[in-house]
């Protein structure tokens, strides 16, 4: 009895409230201490180097374990939050307070360059009609094989794309402050405390690198193979603005800086990809949406940030519904 009580008060300091109120945890709890006294004896009688062998062998068969393992173990979690413990410095691991400041920035900066990319490829679905139809019947023949892969959807994928060429969240990236005096290649120079920026609008309408850059093309950056095979949905050549070389909304280099550049290139690019052509493909598959004045300012910008006007509405009518 003395050892239950002892057990009892001891539980809620060392395991807490939840667990002491476990009734097979604190069963385990209890036969533990006697377990591991019997186990300790025997163990004892064992000359030094059969110790661990045996131990641990004992210790795998003994019940009281498996469940005390199994309900203390903190389970590891397929999210952000374990992402960010696991790439914190191994010889220096982050406290908790670091870690949830690290999840709130990374929570801000992907809602915010999600929401945003998202609003602009459904005005550019809106204001660029011609590339609904092609766009539903690629989501109507691949979105079930896309659920299941995460990957496809290419039409989509270079839509998204080209609409964050050209209306990219920030005109400025790769902000960075040197801390030491610094050269680039070319002889610029930078004392310590100056800041430098790539001028990513700039470079993303870039004549030399996008033909005909300031206009919208929703598939320049598919297979051109696949794009002449839509040439019979289009009478006016709407999609025959190319780029010399296909590349996926994920791809980036040195023409196109949406996603950052070098070492600190966005790692939630790939699951940020996938989210979009999700919202995207749901409302292809589901809506006809339609900019309540197509002619009205739709964005506005504030320093190197552009964002969507909340005056610019943007009406969906469930596709059964469309006169
Ligand atoms: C359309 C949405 C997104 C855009 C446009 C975007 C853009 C960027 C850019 C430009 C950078 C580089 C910043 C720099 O060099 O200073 C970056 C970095 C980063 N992004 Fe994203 N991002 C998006 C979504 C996401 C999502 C969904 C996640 C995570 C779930 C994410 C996680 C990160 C992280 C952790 C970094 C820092 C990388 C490092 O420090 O090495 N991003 N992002």
């Amino acid at each position: 009895m003395t050892i239950k009580l002892v057990v009892l008060s001891n539980a809620i300091s060392f395991f807490g409230k939840n667990l002491a109120k476990d009734e097979q945890f604190m069963t385990s709890a209890l036969a533990y201490i006697q377990e591991t006294l019997i186990c300790a004896e025997f163990i004892r009688l064992l000359p030094k180097f059969m110790t661990p062998i045996v131990g641990g062998i004992i210790a795998r068969t003994l019940k009281s374990h498996a469940v005390i393992f199994n309900c203390l173990k903190v389970p590891k979690h397929a999210d952000c939050i374990q992402w960010i413990m696991e790439t914190s410095p191994k010889n220096a691991p982050w406290t908790p307070q670091r870690i949830v400041h690290e999840l709130m920035a990374i929570w801000f900066g992907s809602v915010h360059g999600m929401s945003t990319t998202v609003a602009f490829a459904i005005h550019d679905l809106c204001l660029h009609p011609e590339y609904v139809g092609p766009l539903r019947n690629e989501c109507e023949a691949q979105y079930a094989a896309f659920e299941q892969t995460g990957t496809g959807l290419p039409l989509l994928d270079s839509f998204i794309k080209e609409s964050a060429r050209l209306t990219p969240v920030e005109s400025q990236g790769t902000r960075r402050a040197a801390l030491q005096p610094f050269a680039l290649a070319d002889g610029t120079h930078f004392a310590t405390g100056d800041w430098f920026c790539t001028p990513v609008r700039a470079i993303m309408t870039n004549p030399v690198d996008f033909p005909s850059a300031l206009t919208f093309s929703g598939f320049r950056f598919a297979d051109p193979e696949l794009v002449k095979s839509l040439e019979k949905d289009t009478t006016n050549g709407a999609f025959k603005e190319m780029q010399k070389k296909a590349m996926k909304l994920t791809d980036c280099d040195m023409t196109y800086h949406v996603w950052g550049t070098g070492r600190m290139t966005c790692p939630g690019r790939f699951y940020a990809a996938v989210v979009m052509k999700v919202i995207l493909g749901q409302i292809l598959l589901n809506y006809e949406c339609e900019l309540v004045d197509p002619a009205a300012k739709r964005l506005f910008t504030w320093r190197s940030t552009t964002l969507p006007k909340p005056s610019a509405k943007v009406v969906f009518t469930p596709l059964g519904e469309v006169a």
